[in-house]
């Protein structure tokens, strides 16, 4: 058997003379909320290198053997919290498609092609881009849906599309996005979402918390610039609202393991805030373009209930953008950035 193939069911377009697809790439979740589905994602997830950087040798015995026994019945637990009960599906997994469909419209006029889908389980990379090549595309921007750049989420999305690639004696043409940390439209989709929540509030946080997922102090130490981009993230959100360090703290959630992370922890900072006298806060989590369990369950049930146990009166969770307009415009805006020389203008054809 033949080691390189070319997908799709007829010969493609001389390149540049077919469509341009895009592909939406986000993390992953998994398929049910069972001990096997969860199992499965995790240990998919937990075993890539990108992720977990310890030598295989050490580290896959303990995967296999505590981590994978303990952690899917609690996660599963975690994950049954927030399921969508309509669709029968992850919150991330929901909002990942409503963002490629709801950016499909807006190039609907053009040869552009968006499909989606995620570094672990499913739909996988390669069946994105498979349908992608079928539909005629020898041009893809490929786009990891995560606005500070970290080798933990955006380098491995790149790197498991060019594993599919490989394969491929015919490969289409590929741009990435970079991360886009304090992109005027990410700023300005932050603080649109930001104030619509807080317009519906009778009365104003005393505080407005920023929370990131964490990450290993050693991976940042090695040069991972994921700490800095939260701080441009922070920087610039502040000054869109008009808003100091003290009334928008950064900190960092979803610690994983016994090392040191990215520092303050988002749990006990929000937990030592009544103490304070800061009894009313308001919580963003920027670092996540959609709802997924470490925005609703980790922060909207677990860290708000420890804040109310500790004299919290009122946590309110300012939901990601996930579907909305908001979200949209800044892919659109990311997209035609990036797609420029592919395609000719916001309404025309692609260019050839
Ligand atoms: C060493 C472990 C982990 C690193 C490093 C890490 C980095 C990282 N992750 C995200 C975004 C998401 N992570 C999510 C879930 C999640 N993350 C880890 C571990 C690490 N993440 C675990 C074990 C889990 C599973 C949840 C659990 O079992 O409790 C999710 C949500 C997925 C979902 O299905 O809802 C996202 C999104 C970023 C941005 C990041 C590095 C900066
Ligand atoms: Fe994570
Ligand atoms: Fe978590």
């Amino acid at each position: 058997m033949s080691f390189l193939h070319i997908s799709g069911p007829s010969a493609p377009a001389p390149m540049g003379q077919g469509r341009v697809g895009i592909l939406l790439v986000n993390l992953g979740t998994p398929d049910d909320t069972g001990f096997s589905g969860v199992r499965r994602y995790l240990s998919e997830f937990l075993s890539d290198q990108r992720v977990i950087e310890a030598s295989p040798a050490l580290w896959q015995p303990i995967l296999q053997g505590i981590v994978l026994t303990v952690r899917p019945r609690r996660s599963g637990a975690a994950y049954r919290r927030i399921w969508n009960e309509e669709r029968n599906e992850s919150p991330l997994r929901t909002y990942t498609r409503e963002q490629a469909e709801r950016l499909t419209m807006r190039f609907s006029d053009e040869t552009v092609s968006v499909v989606w889908g995620m570094r672990y389980g499913t739909p996988s990379v390669a069946q994105a881009v498979e349908e992608l090549m079928t539909a005629g595309c020898d041009r893809i921007l490929c786009m990891p849906l995560y606005p500070q750049y970290s080798a933990t989420t955006t380098a491995t999305a790149n790197d498991q599309l060019f594993r599919f690639l490989m394969k491929l004696r015919r490969q289409p043409a590929i741009r990435t996005l970079p991360a886009f940390a304090d992109h005027p439209a990410y700023i300005k989709a932050l603080a649109g979402t930001t104030r619509q929540t807080l317009a519906t509030l009778s009365t104003p946080p005393q505080m407005i918390v920023t929370s990131f997922h964490g990450l290993p102090n050693e991976y940042v130490a090695k040069g991972d610039p994921y700490r800095t981009d939260c701080e441009r993230t922070v920087a610039a959100l502040r000054t869109a609202m008009g808003m100091t360090e003290d009334d928008m703290p950064l900190t960092f959630q979803s610690r994983f393991g016994p090392a040191k992370w990215l520092e303050p922890y988002t749990a006990p900072f929000i937990a030592g805030l009544p103490a304070r006298g800061i009894r009313r806060i308001a919580v963003i989590m920027p670092g996540f373009m959609a709802d997924c369990i470490e925005t609703l369950d980790e922060i909207g049930n677990e860290v708000r209930a420890e804040f109310l146990a500790a004299g919290g009166e009122e946590l309110t969770l300012i939901p990601c953008l996930n579907g909305s307009p908001e979200a949209i415009d800044l892919l659109e805006a990311l997209a035609r950035s990036e797609l420029q020389g592919w395609i000719v203008n916001s309404s025309t054809q692609s260019e050839r």
